[in-house]
């Protein structure tokens, strides 16, 4: 697609890369005030979302040096929206739209100004990033803590405290007092105990992300330069995702922009919230359109599935909102028979054989390739991965859990960061041929991480020299792909040293923090080395890297934002869906994040072995108000 690096008039600002957009999504691209975006799924509010962008670079309605921030709660949702503003923009423009996640956002804020924080909550330098868990929560209130002084309470009074209520109400629940809480409660002393350790009872402080955001929101309420900062650097600020807002999120927010010119977008839908066990806040929206006079404004259309598919969602969209409004389909079926249906097996086995089977021959008869599939489960992917993986393989086709680990770091995570793309674009470049794209990639990265800019000719032709030079070094000394992890390490230590780990830390401040980088890098040897395994070619070890010829399976939480042309449920039974009567209202949100993934096809299967279906009696009742059939395959 043709991108613009002149200005246009907004008057003849066009949508970039798509037909048209419907008529409230072209008036949220233009405005000029805050909004709030509620649509269901496929409506295209990411697409919404890097089309205003095109439209404030492109139109100068976001002039430079100001800067558009776009926030999402995933890392791959917010690197996906990056890739779809740099299709539609030209680089100058889109160098200018910074697309991160929450927590990077405030990592980033922490790691910038976070000695700037009085002493009472001032971490150090290098504070570690910590996943406390219920267990952990539990230890410290029964263990560790012990009785509070008598002017506080009594140990019953901490005893009493639940584990739940700990982190989300108490330690990060409301924005932290500067001086520390005058006359606490014994549920404040608790908290002020554990935020007291986890600062300073080590020789480095160690944080969970809801603590790194309540520390920034503190640091940017009493510290005005860094605040003011914000504020000019941002002119725009996009939200994705917006339902999943925790109340530390939005108090943050709440504390840069409330109150000054940044025009905030806010896009998410109600039916997906699937983050309240994650103290996602009830109604983030009403609370935003309120605080911040945003003017909401609904989209209509669905963008990425079938009329058939459309109509079935909507039957589950009313049981999670009986107001919602029937979206309008604006894609072609194209497949045979049933768009859904739930597919009986007599065992997990033969399930595993004939999915198999059916993929393959999908791919061969439809021309899909295996992203076009996606396998879905409800959590637990290894347990599946292991039954389904074999027989996946014997069709010749690989499966990849998505949510399996590398080293210490989770697969989908590893992909979409900087170190890897950055040592993967590179090895594509001198490994494997026609790697023309990969140049421009390697070439912008570099540039970035050197800072140079696009219009410095001079200095971006030396670059191209000297990577040109480079990866014909790194081609002549590995013609063939790592055997051991020896060699796997030093082929990532050499590319680091040519890229220059202190730029990369410059540029990426989450890798000179703790031992992130390292524990990246390291995952990206071993990921080289298990992907280079029987004696493979350069270009298929790193297709075999990005997964590019595998299944993906994963859990719900992982598709959010995906889409797939069939996907492809496992285990629509009680087992998987145990906790479902505890919260119906987010496992049918979870449900109806599941199918609203595809575009063409859904099927669900079952096997008795694993549960039976009477506790999620209600998901198969919304499925047969819809029409669609239970069948018994093997
Ligand atoms: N105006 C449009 N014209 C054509 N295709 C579009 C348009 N808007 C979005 N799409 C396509 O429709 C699909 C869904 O869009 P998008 O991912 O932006 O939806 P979403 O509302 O964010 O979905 P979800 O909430 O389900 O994640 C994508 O493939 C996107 O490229």
């Amino acid at each position: 697609m043709a991108v613009l690096s002149r200005r246009v008039r907004p008057d003849d600002w066009k949508p970039v890369g798509v037909d048209a957009l419907e008529a409230n999504a072209l008036k949220v691209v233009r405005s000029a005030d805050n909004r709030s975006v509620i649509a269901g799924p496929g409506a295209g509010k990411t697409e919404l979302l890097a089309q205003r962008a095109a439209y404030l670079l492109q139109t100068g309605t976001a002039p430079p040096p100001g800067r558009i921030l776009a926030i999402s709660f995933k890392r791959d949702a917010a690197t996906n929206l990056a890739a779809r503003v740099r299709q539609r923009c030209h680089r100058i423009h889109a160098g200018r739209f910074d697309s991160m996640t929450f927590d990077a956002f405030a990592k980033g804020l922490i790691d910038r100004f976070g000695q700037a924080l009085p002493e009472l909550w001032r971490p150090t330098p290098d504070y570690e990033i910590m996943f406390p868990n219920d267990r952990d929560y539990r230890d410290f209130l029964q263990q560790q803590l012990g009785a509070p002084p008598t002017s506080v309470g009594i140990y019953a009074d901490i005893q009493a405290i639940t584990v739940k209520a700990f982190e989300r109400r108490h330690l990060v629940g409301l924005p932290l007092p500067l001086e520390g809480w005058p006359n606490p409660t014994p549920c404040q002393w608790a908290a002020d105990r554990y935020w007291q350790t986890s600062l300073r009872s080590g020789k480095t402080s160690g944080l969970s992300f809801p603590m790194i955001g309540r520390l920034v929101e503190l640091l940017l309420r009493v510290n005005p330069m860094a605040r003011d900062a914000l504020r000019l650097t941002y002119s725009h600020l996009f939200m994705d995702e917006f339902q999943d807002t925790t109340q530390i999120q939005y108090d943050l927010v709440r504390t840069i922009f409330l109150g000054t010119d940044t025009v905030i977008t806010a896009v998410g839908d109600n039916k997906q919230q699937i983050m309240r066990w994650a103290m996602a806040m009830d109604d983030p929206f009403t609370a935003f359109d309120a605080d911040f006079a945003a003017k909401r404004t609904p989209l209509y259309n669905n963008y990425r599935s079938s009329p058939e598919l459309v109509r079935i969602q909507h039957v589950l969209a009313q049981a999670l909102d009986a107001r919602a409004v029937a979206p309008v389909s604006k894609t072609v079926g194209t497949i045979a028979g049933d768009s859904c249906a739930i597919w009986d097996f007599s065992t997990p086995e033969v399930e595993a054989d004939r999915l198999a089977a059916f993929v393959a021959a999908e791919m061969k008869t439809q021309k899909l390739g295996p992203r076009d599939f996606v396998l879905l489960v409800r959590q637990k992917a290894v347990d599946y991965a292991a039954v389904l993986e074999p027989a996946f393989a014997a069709a010749g086709i690989p499966l990849r859990n998505e949510a399996g680990t590398v080293g210490t770091v989770m697969l989908q995570e590893l992909l979409a960061e900087e170190a890897s793309e950055l040592v993967v674009a590179i090895l594509h470049l001198a490994m494997t041929k026609r790697a023309g794209r990969y140049w421009t990639d390697c070439q912008e990265a570099l540039a970035a991480l050197r800072g140079v800019a696009p219009d410095e000719e001079a200095a971006q032709t030396k670059l191209a020299r000297e990577l040109d030079a480079y990866v014909i070094k790194l081609s002549a000394a590995h013609p063939n792909p790592p055997k051991t992890k020896a060699i796997a390490q030093s082929i990532v230590d050499d590319i680091l040293a040519f890229i220059g780990r202190e730029r990369l830390i410059a540029v990426h401040p989450a890798y000179g923090q703790g031992s992130w980088l390292e524990k990246v890098l390291d995952a990206v040897a071993v990921h080289l080395l298990v992907s280079s395994a029987d004696g493979i070619d350069w270009s298929s070890a790193l297709d075999a890297y990005e997964g590019i010829h595998a299944i993906p399976l994963m859990t719900i939480h992982k598709s959010k934002g995906l889409e797939y042309h069939s996907v492809i449920f496992v285990g629509l039974d009680d087992g998987a869906w145990w906790s479902f009567s505890n919260d119906q209202v987010e496992a049918t949100a979870g449900f109806f994040v599941a199918f609203t993934r595809a575009k063409q096809r859904v099927v669900f299967t079952y096997c008795a072995r694993r549960g039976s279906r009477t506790k999620i009696a209600t998901l198969y009742e919304l499925l047969s108000k819809a029409g669609v059939q239970s069948v018994r395959v093997a």
